[in-house]
């Protein structure tokens, strides 16, 4: 057991997908994993280990934000040596030609977080996708009926903003879209010499002000969910 995940050693596979959302943990588990069980409902972060193809995959809540998602990303690194982890995340699209339900590809994360400020001290540093995860989740979204955008997204510490400033200045700067956990994650897999990548699917686009339901969010998560664990799985 660590601080805040139940599971015993080895009760968590090597790979390990990470919605934000513990639901969406749940939910993976029952549509795509075999023989799946839940290894942890501390604070109702559910997590479940089962087998995609024959191969053990994890599927672990990480919460809302940098904070809790640096919480699981390092308990299940330095805890249970977990090698690769990939994000199933939701964003909000920032360029015009980003549709919802279309699929990011997070191949490097600006930040208005201070997580990496803790670290570098008044240096940037800049938190970038593992490349053998990212062109492999490229190769699997070819193909598929998905539009797809590689590139740079904003991590952001905030959901309700007091001034849409920054966000504008990142849009000015080709920025695809926003979400909460990535800088944490991509900082903590360099840090422990893992691999770690981040897939998004738009669930709101912020110019035009359209969102997904819940349950419409949860429709489209299926191929995210098969773009990750195909790549998750491979080597
Ligand atoms: O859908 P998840 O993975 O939680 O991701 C996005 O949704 C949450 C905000 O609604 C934040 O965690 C953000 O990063
Ligand atoms: O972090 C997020 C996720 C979706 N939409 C947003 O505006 N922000």
């Amino acid at each position: 057991m660590s601080r805040h995940l139940g599971a015993k050693k080895g009760e968590i596979a090597e790979r390990v997908l990470l919605p934000g959302d513990p639901l969406r943990a749940k939910f993976v588990a029952e549509h795509f994993l075999d023989e799946a069980y839940c290894y942890n409902e501390v604070r109702g972060m559910y997590g479940y280990t089962g087998l995609y193809k024959g191969v053990p995959v994890s599927v672990q809540g990480s919460g809302m934000g940098n904070p809790s998602m640096s919480i699981y990303a390092t308990e299940l690194i330095v805890d249970y040596e977990v090698k690769k982890l990939v994000r199933i995340g939701t964003c909000g699209a920032m360029q015009k030609e980003i549709n919802i339900r279309d699929i990011i590809l997070a191949q490097a994360v600006s930040s208005d977080s201070n997580m990496t400020e803790k670290i570098f001290h008044g240096c940037n540093y800049a938190p970038t996708a593992d490349f053998s995860l990212l062109m492999k989740a490229y190769q699997e979204t070819q193909g598929k009926d998905v539009n797809v955008f590689v590139g740079n997204i904003y991590n952001s510490d905030e959901f309700y903003r007091e001034t849409l400033d920054r966000l504008h200045k990142f849009m000015d700067f080709g920025v695809l879209a926003v979400e909460m956990e990535s800088t944490s994650l991509y900082t903590l897999a360099a840090k422990y010499g893992v691999k770690a990548l981040s897939i998004l699917t738009v669930g709101s686009q912020l110019l035009t002000q359209e969102h997904l339901t819940h349950q419409e969010s949860e429709q489209s998560f299926h191929e995210m969910v098969e773009i990750a664990l195909n790549t998750i799985i491979d080597g």
